[in-house]
């Protein structure tokens, strides 16, 4: 056998010559980066892609070693591909991001919209966000709130995108990619829930609780501690306290906010009804027009993938090569595609920024129905 010292020699030879022929490689793309650049051709060539990993994997045998190939000509190109357009970006010849930057966001006679009734959770994100709240309206739907920014009859939407005990509210994700509107804001709040009933109820009374899915699913303990309660999904929680104020029944509850028991004039029977003490929802400030402020510190995207392994790999390799921060990950289904996703990312990172401009150029090239949802 030999020794150790005198394998590891050999394989030191190999790699220079891995590591020359790689820098071979690389200048000739750079060649052919020149000639896209100046035919206007597009950087990623799926199928020179597909033929040259369908060449390359048949010189090799071992079923191992030809995955192996695989895997190193499809890195390989993709690093071609991350020159190539650092290149573009360095000419200047990238296509421009479609965001305008603002010194701050428009607040001069703004009119404002958020789902549900006076006392809605959105409400109060909505008067944590703006100073001036005067001109805001309620409405329905998160679909309304969308449309109405759509049509311009509001210049901003508050909705709810994610609880830190019940996930994420899938239904604005999917508005998020349906209309075309843009985030430019987000805000937390804590999300305490009470347990209301109609003046002069007591808790052994309740046999039906109403209110949004997501605030029942974040009640789940306590809604377990109860079975007995038939469970109704409302639109809102504040409709919901609502619907109990108004039927004036001692057997509904509603569970909602402290401020609606105030507003409704419900007695609250019990408080503090989360699973989680630290329960908070995190709200998204949506506008119609493309602004982005000039410290904003986070981007949102999503775009869609083929169903073929390493896809998911290679979009997330833009974030890993240039050098930037991502701090979530979400899959939704396509709907009409089964078992196959649009996936949503949060980084960090302002579009002004050249490693983002980078990034971003790659993934819109590279992935299907890409979108910017905003940068806050
Ligand atoms: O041949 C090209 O068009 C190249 O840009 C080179 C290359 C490669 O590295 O082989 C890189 C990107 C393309 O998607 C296809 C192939």
């Amino acid at each position: 056998m030999k020794d150790l010292k005198e394998i590891r020699a050999e394989i030191d030879s190999v790699d220079k010559e891995l590591v020359s022929l790689y820098e071979k490689r690389m200048a000739l793309t750079e060649q052919v980066a020149d000639y896209k650049l100046s035919t206007g051709k597009k950087v990623f060539d799926k199928a020179r892609e597909e033929e040259k990993l369908e060449k390359v994997t048949s010189m090799v045998d071992d079923p191992f070693l030809k995955r192996g190939t695989r895997e190193l000509f499809e890195h390989l190109m993709s690093m071609s591909r991350k020159r190539q357009y650092q290149k573009l970006a360095e000419k200047g010849i990238m296509e421009p991001i479609p965001f305008e930057e603002v010194a701050a966001l428009p607040d001069k006679n703004i009119r404002i919209v958020y789902q549900g009734e006076e006392g809605a959770y959105s409400q109060m994100a909505m008067q944590q966000f703006f100073h001036d709240t005067t001109n805001s309206y309620h409405v329905q739907t998160w679909r309304d709130a969308m449309e109405a920014i759509a049509k311009g009859e509001a210049d901003y939407a508050v909705l709810p995108i994610e609880n830190s005990s019940a996930g994420i509210v899938s239904e604005n994700y999917d508005l998020l990619v349906e209309y075309d509107n843009c985030i430019v804001g987000e805000q937390i709040i804590p999300i305490d829930h009470c347990l209301l009933g109609t003046k002069g109820s007591k808790l052994s009374d309740i046999e039906q609780v109403y209110s949004h899915p997501q605030a029942l699913m974040q009640c789940g303990r306590y809604l377990d501690e109860h079975r007995n309660w038939e469970k109704h999904s409302f639109k809102n929680t504040a409709m919901a306290a609502k619907k109990v104020k108004e039927d004036g029944l001692l057997r509904q509850a509603a569970i909602a906010s402290r401020l609606t028991a105030d507003i409704y004039r419900l007695d609250i029977l019990d408080e503090h009804i989360q699973d989680n003490s630290n329960n908070c929802t995190k709200f998204v400030i949506v506008t119609g027009r493309k602004i982005f402020l000039k410290n904003a510190g986070k981007i949102s995207i999503c775009f869609e993938i083929p169903h073929e392994s390493g896809s998911l790999y290679h979009m997330l390799s833009h974030f890993i090569f240039n050098d930037l921060n991502m701090n979530k990950i979400e899959s939704r289904p396509l709907g009409e595609r089964n078992w196959e996703y649009r996936f949503f990312i949060d980084f960090e990172g302002n579009l002004n920024e050249s490693a983002v401009k980078n990034a971003l150029h790659g993934i819109k090239e590279e992935a299907e129905n890409f979108k910017i949802l905003g940068n806050y």
